[in-house]
């Protein structure tokens, strides 16, 4: 009878409010209206003192970066008070990684203000070109008392994105880009794990160049004062040209590791505009390099004046098969994504980003790019990753055979001028040897005398008539040559004493 009653008085409660609102919005003036309005809206707000900032994973097309500090931040948290809690380890991670599950919360009190995180996932329909697809929106939600706002903006927010930064510093050993983006179609543009093995220490490229390039880095990276001082953005730009196999890539992955920095690879082809282009660029975080492969392939970026002149000899080069398949493939995007377009992002859009950006360019063909891609501002540093050469040699017989010198390395000195051998070729022969380094280092003299009887063919072949003698000469030098090393690979295996003498003696009766 009881309950009967109190469901009376909710009825009747709720048409006496009817009543009043219908009163009130019929006869009461709109000014009067609206004053009151404002001021019972002023009542229920210092009623309800909780304030709620939301962070999503993505602004749009862009990535977040507070949503990964925030992230970061609640890893080291979230263990003591979450009710359900993700434990993993991603590859190449040294430790755990404790993460908050969908729809849990975590509290703490900083400062006393109590503060409460929510981590929610929902899913987003999008809908484009008649394809609809669910995308996943990830946030955190920051609740915490009204009256605490500007602390929680002066103190509370600096103090997660300083702890955010010490474990990223902390974990600095850790190479996982965990970064997403998404482009318009709602497809992930660059998410790469990167965890390339490929460091300054085990590149194989001169010495001096390596130390240049890592001192350019340096300076970069320290110089954020400068470049903010003189009215610059703070990027730079770096060209890498040179033949496949000379170790772009690596080297690429080298300068990430080095500034620890994170790596998108732009592929160009796939860019539908320039406008889209730019979203893409911006979207990209602080700290990253950005590379752009075979730009060549990927864009009509050839100079424009030389452009007819080069269609017509594009025809006619003998060009390998990957490339021309790479060219091919792209040739319908051509229009997509112009010149203007690649070089307004390189110069001014980078204002936009605020944080250190590298961007490499990658070509076999570096006299195909447009003069003003190139220019110093664009391009800062042009770096040739050239055949290899002896220092180069070295190296990479120090990592793949574990030696520091060899008494075949006089001859590999001598030999390497004259062959068009990469380091990758060289890695290969050494990467078979399975560590022998005998085995490798005669394996790569093979090797050496069949390029360069390749490439003396070539020579003569162009030659006039009266080249023939040096030709055949030539010839007998290489079957010299290639007997020689066999010899020697016989005596080794017969003694390891002499071998000096025995490698002299070889030397001087191929020169006689
Ligand atoms: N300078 C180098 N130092 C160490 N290893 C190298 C070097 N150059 C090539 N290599 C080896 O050869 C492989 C291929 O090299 P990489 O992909 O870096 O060459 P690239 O110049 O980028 O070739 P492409 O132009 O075809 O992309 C690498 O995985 C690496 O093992």
């Amino acid at each position: 009878m009881d309950v009967i009653l109190d469901w009376k008085s909710i009825g009747s409660l709720l048409a006496t409010f009817m009543f009043i609102r219908t009163a009130i919005n019929d006869f009461l003036p709109p000014e009067i209206y609206q004053y009151l309005k404002r001021f019972f809206s002023k009542i229920f707000s210092s009623l309800l003192p909780k304030v709620t900032i939301i962070i999503e994973e993505f602004d749009g097309a862009y990535t977040n970066d507070i949503f990964e500090a925030v992230q970061a931040y609640l890893s080291s948290k979230c263990f003591s008070s979450a009710q359900v809690l993700k434990l993993s380890r991603p590859k190449n991670f040294k430790n755990l990684t404790f993460s908050m599950n969908t729809n849990q919360s975590f509290e703490e009190t900083f400062e006393g203000i109590k503060i409460k995180w929510s981590f929610y996932s929902v899913e987003k329909k999008t809908s484009n070109l008649g394809y609809s697809r669910s995308l996943e929106n990830r946030l955190f939600e920051l609740s915490f008392h009204r009256k605490y706002k500007e602390s929680v903006h002066s103190s509370y927010i600096p103090h997660v994105m300083e702890v955010a930064e010490a474990i990223k510093f902390r974990n600095r050993e850790r190479k996982l880009y965990t970064n997403r983006a998404y482009n318009e179609d709602g497809r992930i543009w660059s998410s790469i794990p990167f965890s390339h093995p490929s460091t300054f220490d085990t590149l194989a490229i001169d010495p001096v160049l390596k130390e240049d390039i890592k001192q350019d880095l340096m300076r970069f990276v320290r110089r954020k004062e400068f470049y903010s001082r003189v009215g610059r953005a703070w990027k730079r730009g770096y060209l890498l040209y040179g033949p496949p196999g000379t170790g772009k890539t690596s080297l690429i992955a080298a300068i990430a590791n080095f500034l620890e920095f994170d790596i998108y690879d732009m592929e160009l082809t796939a860019v539908t505009s320039n406008s889209q282009m730019r979203k893409l660029l911006i979207s990209t975080s602080n700290k990253s390099v950005i590379v752009v492969e075979d730009i060549d392939c990927s864009l009509d970026l050839s100079d424009r004046k030389k452009k007819e002149s080069r269609a017509e000899d594009d025809n006619n080069e003998n060009e390998g098969d990957s490339r021309k398949i790479k060219s091919q493939k792209k040739g319908s995007l051509l229009q997509t994504v112009s010149l203007s377009g690649v070089l307004n992002f390189v110069d001014g859009l980078w204002s936009s980003c605020g944080g250190e950006r590298l961007i490499i360019f990658t070509t076999n063909h570096k006299e195909k790019l447009d003069a003003a891609l190139l220019r110093p501002g664009r391009m800062d540093k042009h770096i040739n990753l050239s055949f290899c050469e002896i220092e180069a040699f070295k190296m990479l017989a120090k990592n793949y055979l574990g030696i520091d010198k060899h008494e075949l390395m006089r001859k590999v000195e001598k030999m390497l001028p004259l062959t068009k051998m990469t380091p990758a070729d060289i890695a290969e022969i050494f990467m078979s040897c399975e560590e022998d380094a005998d085995m490798g280092m005669i394996s790569v003299i093979k090797r050496m005398v069949k390029e360069k009887k390749k490439n003396d063919h070539l020579t003569i072949e162009d030659a006039s008539v009266d080249d023939q003698k040096s030709k055949a000469k030539k010839n007998d030098d290489n079957d010299n040559e290639d007997a020689s090393v066999d010899q020697k690979s016989k005596e080794k295996k017969i003694t390891d004493n002499d071998n000096e003498e025995k490698e002299d003696a070889t030397e001087k009766k191929e020169e006689d």
